[in-house]
């Protein structure tokens, strides 16, 4: 697995949930993504609940900075914000622009339950506890989709029309600027919780956060798959 890309405190969270873990990465929504047999009309109605989904996640992330404690955190927490509102994004406003829907339209998209859920748990993360905790909750995402991407980037359909999507997450930038998620996370647990965070009272709560958010992935897979 690519797990030591993204360090090792994603890789203690990781093992502390395998099953939901991989419910996640190989979900039914992840495997149409692959072999090309996940309905156009999922995909979309996926693509748009991301979209929002982004703008919120772009707002956690900007929360971030607020919470940094060190120049280091605020410079990789800034460059995930640039990263979402100017790159990840920049897919989603292009296919939809495809297939007719403007990006206003997008904005104020209705936000299905499973996401609204999910990305308030995770400000609120921020919000009630402090960098660690918003951590905790924006990992899954950052490194669901690393892994997801790079898998499928080397076993995906030929003709899947899904590959605009795949490289954008198997992309080198992109995994580039998760390594460094993972490796600002490695520097910030070790700074506050020393050189055995596990045994600190804090663990059990941050990989329940982690655990959560990861629960709430599986949900906006499967919202996805339930469709408009
Ligand atoms: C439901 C859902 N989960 C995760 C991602 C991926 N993602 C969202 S924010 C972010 C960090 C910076 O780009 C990453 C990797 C997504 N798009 N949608």
């Amino acid at each position: 697995m690519s797990g030591h890309l993204y360090g090792k405190t994603f890789e203690l969270w990781r093992a502390g949930c395998p099953d939901v873990w991989r419910d996640y990465t190989h979900h039914a929504f992840v495997e149409g993504l692959r072999d090309g047999t996940l309905p156009s009309a999922a995909f979309l109605h996926y693509l748009i609940q991301d979209y929002v989904f982004l703008v919120h996640f772009a707002r956690a992330w900007s929360l971030a900075v607020v919470k940094a404690e060190t120049l280091d955190e605020m410079k990789v927490c800034a460059g995930t914000v640039d990263a979402l509102v100017n790159h990840e994004m920049t897919l989603h406003v292009k296919t939809c622009a495809a297939v007719g829907i403007d990006e206003a339209t997008l904005f104020t998209a209705t936000e299905e339950f499973e996401n609204l859920a999910y990305t308030r748990y995770v400000m609120d993360s921020g919000l009630q506890g402090d960098f660690l905790d918003l951590m905790a909750a924006l990992a899954p995402c950052c490194f669901g989709y690393g892994e997801i991407g790079q898998r499928l980037a080397g076993c995906a359909a030929p003709d899947t029309p899904y590959h605009g999507w795949i490289n954008t997450y198997a992309d080198d930038d992109y995994q580039t600027v998760m390594a460094a998620v993972g490796q600002m996370i490695d520097h910030a647990i070790a700074r506050r919780l020393g050189d055995d965070p596990v045994q600190s009272v804090r663990w059990p709560h941050l990989q329940q956060r982690f655990t959560t958010a990861t629960r709430l992935e599986v949900a906006f897979w499967g919202m996805g798959l339930r469709g408009a």
